[in-house]
């Protein structure tokens, strides 16, 4: 029997400055993730997209030092009620952003569904600042640091439960641009970090054997967090906040036929395409040749 996976799209770029993302789940679409994904083991419902309200023009921090609060805090409440009826039903989520400041919604929709969540954040960034760390005020550098419990009550208690996962069950993968506060959090929580540097020196295959392995020690289920930025923007062009220095498509591809083959994932995001920054639409594309080799597309 074909396992139930509901592919949900948000629209959403007031996690950020640059207009665009919101354009993210039709590039992935229309670069064919559905067609992709039902040649494979599933059965694909496409929901469409959970409602986002348009920026007042004004996109002012706001709330200390949150822009868009209470905007983004209303769409992510959406996308966790609609992640977590799904989960209810059994079927697989597959999110599609929009910037990521969308993962609060995920994982709050998620979390509910395990106790011991893991997660895997792959990212250039990572995303673990609060109003008070911020340098921007953006709240899509600030969602891992909202799932641990950590942030503004708004974003911190979606669907009345913090925090939604526990800093140890957390892997990060590919961080290259880290804030002064997010590296004192990191100390401070002792949480897992495989920056470029740790990439570099093991290479992918060990780095992916060690976080399965964690992970599948001590976590009932994994959400998988993409952020296209962790790529290099030598090949992943459209996305608003590019780091030099990221992983290649090549790494990226194995990273998820190792995924694949451990069949750990219960849930997963693919965040940050921006078509208006890409190049004849080539960063959907590689979400998508991404999400078809973690779905099971093998070559023999
Ligand atoms: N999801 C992302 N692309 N996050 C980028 C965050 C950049 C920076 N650390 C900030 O807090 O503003
Ligand atoms: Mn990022
Ligand atoms: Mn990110």
């Amino acid at each position: 029997m074909k396992q139930n996976m509901s592919i949900i799209g948000v629209p959403m770029d007031l996690g950020q400055n640059r207009r665009g993302v919101d354009m993210g789940p039709s590039a992935i679409r229309y670069a064919g993730v559905t067609e992709r994904l039902e040649n494979l083991q599933y059965h694909i419902s496409d929901l469409g997209n959970v409602p986002v309200s348009r920026p007042d023009g004004k996109n002012e921090v706001q709330d200390g030092n949150l822009r868009n609060l209470q905007q983004v805090a209303e769409s992510n409440q959406k996308l966790a009620e609609l992640v977590d009826q799904e989960m209810e039903k059994g079927s697989f989520p597959l999110v599609l952003g929009g910037d990521h400041s969308i993962a609060i919604g995920s994982l709050a929709g998620v979390a509910k569904h395990h106790e011991n969540l893991g997660v895997i954040w792959y990212d250039a960034h990572g995303d673990l600042n609060s109003g008070d760390t911020s340098p921007s005020g953006n709240i899509h550098g600030m969602p891992l640091a909202v799932s641990l419990g950590i942030g503004h009550e708004k974003l911190t208690t979606i669907l009345d439960y913090t925090p939604k996962v526990k800093p140890e069950n957390v892997v990060i993968i590919g961080a290259r641009s880290l804030d002064p506060g997010e590296r004192e959090l990191i100390q401070e929580k002792g949480m897992n970090v495989y920056s470029m540097h740790e990439i570099d020196r093991m290479g992918m295959s060990q780095v992916m054997n060690e976080a399965i392995e964690y992970l599948r020690e001590r976590t009932d289920g994994v959400h998988l967090s993409l952020d296209l930025d962790g790529l290099d923007p030598e090949e992943a062009p459209g996305v608003g906040t590019p780091v030099i220095g990221g992983l290649s498509y090549r790494e990226s591809h194995l990273a998820m036929e190792m995924l694949a083959e451990s069949e750990i994932l219960t849930s997963a995001e693919f965040v940050e395409v921006n078509p208006i920054l890409d190049d004849k639409n080539k960063t959907a594309t590689m979400a998508v040749g991404l999400i078809g080799t973690l779905f099971g597309e093998k070559l023999k």
